[in-house]
This record gives structure tokens, C-alpha cells and sequence, in this order.
């Protein structure tokens, strides 16, 4: 028996030095990370940075040119048969089979893994429910919205209660309402111990879903970590305004020549300036205005958003 969760001590999904090239693309050109079991690792990248070549090596669809991805400590290369049972993927199209009923669709997937009898109606079960399919169940396909066709793509991933989901851009051309319920379905499987690794173009869709996040262009890792950690890391410009009653023009000319200030800007008390440094040395900062006299009342401070830090660390290349 094949468990649904991960039972080992180590990552659940691992990328080692993977590399896929085609003819001149390097599709993929020397990913590393790994995902601890029970997380949600977020990929992100713009279009054709090389998340679905990664996802599909994964999946077991195609193999890597070099290195190797693991799950639960088994290759996509020499165990093929063991990681397909372990995972479950929704790729970023949906096939087609238009003339089927969802019932059908997702019993022929249960079958196809091998799930029998009074197994097979459970679980049909659990997934309809679990995906708000069921009152579509006798539905043929063809007449299901998007959002609709999504959720019974992500059943036909859960269908043989697989320990580690690969979820390729689930949320795309869903509307918000849709994007939040799918958001709660993920982070509800990741609750149940699930492994998931998601794609999105879109940094804020996925911040608050995942443990991790990977920031991919051009085939390679750009940076990984927390979306704090990413945001920290990659935060150290922020736009201060600090409001300064009387010689307010005297501060700025006082802040002008120092290295981390860019960009002043008087206006009245207020004085608008880019900074670049890190909280402490902000507070260093406003602790040598007031040492020098200067009588500091506001401050204002705002980090980059998820978006500028992504745009920050991507450059828009296209391959
Ligand atoms: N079968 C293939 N043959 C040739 N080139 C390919 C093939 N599959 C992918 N590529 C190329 O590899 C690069 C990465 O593509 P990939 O689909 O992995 O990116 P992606 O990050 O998933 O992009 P998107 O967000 O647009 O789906 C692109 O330049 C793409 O054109």
C-alpha cells in the first residue's frame, strides 16, 4: 500500500542540478531546491522561464538532459513507476474528453490507478465532494465552465490520494472568487500533510498559500526563501517621507551627500527621500537627524511590494 502522506525524514520533492535543453534552450539550466513534506513551494516565473518543463520532469512526462528530481527520495529518472504513484499532477491544460461526465472522467482515472470496489466509490466520493463537483457530476464536460473544469482537473490529481501534487498554473484564467476557493482547497491538502509544488505567473497570487517560494527566469533560480525572507532580501530600497518641523530644507541638504539617499525631494515640513538600507539603519538614520538637531515628528516608510520586488528580481528576459 502506497502511503498518502509523506512517512520519511527527508525532502519530499527534490531538484538536484536539473538541467533540459532544447537544441539551443536551456529550458531548465541548473535548478536545485527541495520542499519538506507537509509545505507548499510556490514557482514563479514569467512566461517561459521554465516551470512547466520542471514540473513535466517531475511528473515523470520527460526526462531531465542532466541531473535529477526526487520524490520522497525516489529519481523520475530510475524510478519512474514508484514517483507516479506517489504524485499527482494538474497540467496547465486541460485534455480532452468532452463527451464524458465528470463521474465518468474521474472513474476512469481511479481504474487506471488501480483503486477497486468499495475503495474506488469512496474516494470518487471524497473527491467530488472535496472539489464542489458533485452536484456537476452527471455533467458531460464539455458543459462545464473553467473554473469548474479546474476543480475536476485537480479531482483527476487527487484521484489515488497521491502524497505530492504538482499543480501547474491551477489558477489560471479562474476569477478572484474561484482563485480563493482553489487558494483554500491547496492549503487545505498542504493541512493534510500533502507535499504541493504550484506554479503561478503572479507572486500575490500565491504569497499567502505557500511556505516557500522559488523566483525562476530564464530556466534558472533566482531566489528562494519565504516570501518575507524574498521581500526582505530584496527590500533594501524604501521611499521614506519624514516630516520635520522648521529647517526642514537644512535636513535635506544634511541628507543629500549621504550614500544611502537618493532622490530628495522638499516639500514644506515634509522631506521625501529613497533609502537604501535595511529597518536598523533606517532607525540609525533618524537617530543622527534628531542628534542633530533636526526635529523629527512622522515618518513614513514603505517597503516594496511583492510586486516590485518580483519585477525587481526578474528582469523580463524572454527566451
Ligand atoms: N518541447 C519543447 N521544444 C522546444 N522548446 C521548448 C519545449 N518545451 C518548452 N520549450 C521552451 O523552453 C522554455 C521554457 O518553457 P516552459 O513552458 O517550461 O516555461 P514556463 O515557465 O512554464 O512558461 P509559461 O508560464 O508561459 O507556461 C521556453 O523557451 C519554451 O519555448
Amino acid at each position: 500500500m502506497i502511503p498518502s502522506v509523506h512517512t520519511g525524514t527527508g525532502p519530499c520533492i527534490e531538484l538536484r542540478r536539473l538541467h533540459r535543453f532544447f537544441g539551443k534552450t536551456k529550458a531548465v539550466n541548473d535548478i536545485s531546491f527541495s520542499v519538506d513534506p507537509g509545505h507548499v513551494f510556490g514557482y514563479i516565473g514569467p512566461n517561459g522561464a521554465g516551470k512547466t518543463t520542471s514540473m513535466r520532469i517531475l511528473a515523470t512526462l520527460d526526462l531531465p538532459s542532466y541531473g535529477d528530481a526526487f520524490v520522497d527520495g525516489f529519481s523520475v529518472v530510475n524510478d519512474p513507476e514508484y514517483v507516479r504513484r506517489r504524485l499527482g499532477f494538474m497540467p496547465d491544460s486541460f485534455g480532452t474528453y468532452r463527451d464524458v461526465n465528470c463521474r465518468e472522467y474521474l472513474d476512469f482515472f481511479a481504474r487506471a490507478y488501480g483503486l477497486s470496489g468499495d475503495d474506488r466509490l469512496r474516494r470518487l466520493r471524497w473527491v467530488l465532494s472535496f472539489t464542489g463537483t458533485e452536484g456537476m457530476a452527471e455533467k458531460p464536460i464539455r458543459g462545464l465552465s473553467k473554473g469548474m473544469k479546474q476543480r475536476l482537473c485537480l479531482g483527476r490529481a487527487l484521484i489515488h490520494d497521491p502524497a505530492v501534487l504538482i499543480l501547474d498554473e491551477p489558477a489560471a484564467g479562474l476569477d478572484p472568487r474561484a482563485r480563493i476557493q482553489l487558494r483554500r482547497m491547496i492549503r487545505e491538502l498542504a493541512d493534510r500533510g500533502k507535499t504541493i509544488l504550484i506554479s503561478s505567473h503572479i507572486l500575490t497570487e500565491l504569497a499567502e498559500i505557500c511556505d516557500t517560494v522559488g523566483i525562476i527566469e530564464q530556466g534558472q533560480l533566482l531566489a528562494t526563501g519565504s516570501v518575507e525572507q524574498i521581500q526582505h532580501q530584496q527590500a533594501s530600497h524604501r521611499d521614506l517621507k519624514i516630516r520635520i518641523l522648521q529647517r526642514a530644507d537644512q535636513a535635506a541638504r544634511w541628507l543629500e551627500p549621504l550614500d544611502q539617499v537618493d532622490s530628495v525631494v522638499v516639500d514644506g515640513e515634509l522631506v521625501r527621500f529613497e533609502f537604501h538600507g535595511d529597518i536598523r539603519e533606517q532607525a540609525d538614520l533618524v537617530a543622527k537627524l534628531c542628534g542633530e538637531g533636526f526635529l523629527v515628528a512622522e515618518i513614513e516608510s514603505h517597503k516594496k511590494s511583492l510586486e516590485d520586488v518580483f519585477l525587481q528580481v526578474t528582469e523580463g528576459l524572454v527566451q
